[in-house]
């Protein structure tokens, strides 16, 4: 069995964070692993505090997974802090971890910060470089490149500046403005375009977190970076279409496999 490695926060509700990369991971019939950033005591209205893991433990649960069970692939969410990311960044390099999908987690869906602000430069300097890929959404984009995102030309601009300052392949999330649910995928200065139905459903807690895990997934099982992001939004769009309605806010999706499609069904 493949296997993928979620490096990111706790969402105590269960919809974003590794909770729902894990769920993401299993239904995309990949084995599920996890290394803790942080506990988050949020719920689908916002997040209530935040406890940072230390540097040294987020580094022993690195250990503890890649001597193992080494991953297929990595993604990383939620990290707060400069000494975090420099761990994660130190531990990928020195294990040569494979498949590294980065969701640079800035802002909750509720509105929450998740990210210090000199942590966004050192995720800048030291974790870009190793991603396959980065899947920022709009503002995220907007931040890491200081260009003000409103049309489908400023993304595909701002995904060949992402690209190629950072060396990596880009997915730039359309979900949260500009047009109907179309992301970009800008990789080795081409760019190609995921058109979606924008679904009228507003419990979108954790789309993004669920999105990169799939991504992850689809790389642990040898999909090559376009068949990845391809089958990750359909499975998004299935599990955003199946409507499930929880919480007084923004509610998390169903992973189900028999509402949001068996993805997972070679594997099993
Ligand atoms: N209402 C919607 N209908 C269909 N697809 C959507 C909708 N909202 C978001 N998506 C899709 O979900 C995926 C995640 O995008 P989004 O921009 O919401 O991520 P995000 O902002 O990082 O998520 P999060 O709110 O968890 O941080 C993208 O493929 C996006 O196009
Ligand atoms: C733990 C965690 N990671 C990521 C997000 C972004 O949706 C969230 N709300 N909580």
């Amino acid at each position: 069995m493949k296997t993928a490695l979620t490096i990111a926060g706790s969402d105590s509700s269960g919809g974003a964070g590794i909770q729902a990369d894990i769920k993401t991971m299993t239904v995309n019939g990949v084995y599920a692993m996890s290394a803790l950033t942080a506990l988050t005591a949020q719920n689908t209205t916002g997040v209530k505090s935040i406890m940072e893991v230390t540097p040294v433990f987020l580094g022993d649960q690195l250990d503890c997974v890649f001597t193992d069970i080494f991953p297929d692939a990595v993604k990383i969410g939620m990290v707060s802090s400069c000494e975090l990311i420099e761990m994660i960044a130190e531990k990928l390099i020195e294990y040569q971890a494979k498949n590294i999908v980065v969701d640079p987690v800035m802002v909750a869906t509720s509105g929450a910060k998740l990210i210090s602000d000199d942590a966004i430069e050192t995720l800048k300097k030291r974790l870009l470089p190793l991603a396959a890929v980065l899947t920022p959404n709009i503002p995220e984009a907007e931040e890491l490149t200081g260009m003000k995102i409103t049309a489908a030309e400023d993304m595909v601009a701002a995904a060949e500046r992402i690209s190629t300052g950072f060396g990596c392949a880009v997915l730039l999330k359309g979900g949260h403005q500009i047009n109907d649910a179309n992301d970009l995928l800008y990789e080795n200065g081409k760019s190609r375009w995921f058109l979606g139905k924008r679904i009228a459903n507003t419990n979108t807690h954790g789309t993004g977190c669920t999105l990169s895990s799939a991504i992850a997934a689809n790389l642990a099982k040898g999909y090559d970076l376009e068949n990845a992001v391809g089958r990750a939004k359909d499975y998004i769009s299935g599990a955003l279409g199946a409507m499930l309605d929880l919480g007084h806010g923004s509610g998390p999706m169903n992973h189900a496999f028999d509402v949001c499609g068996d993805f997972g069904r070679e594997e099993r």
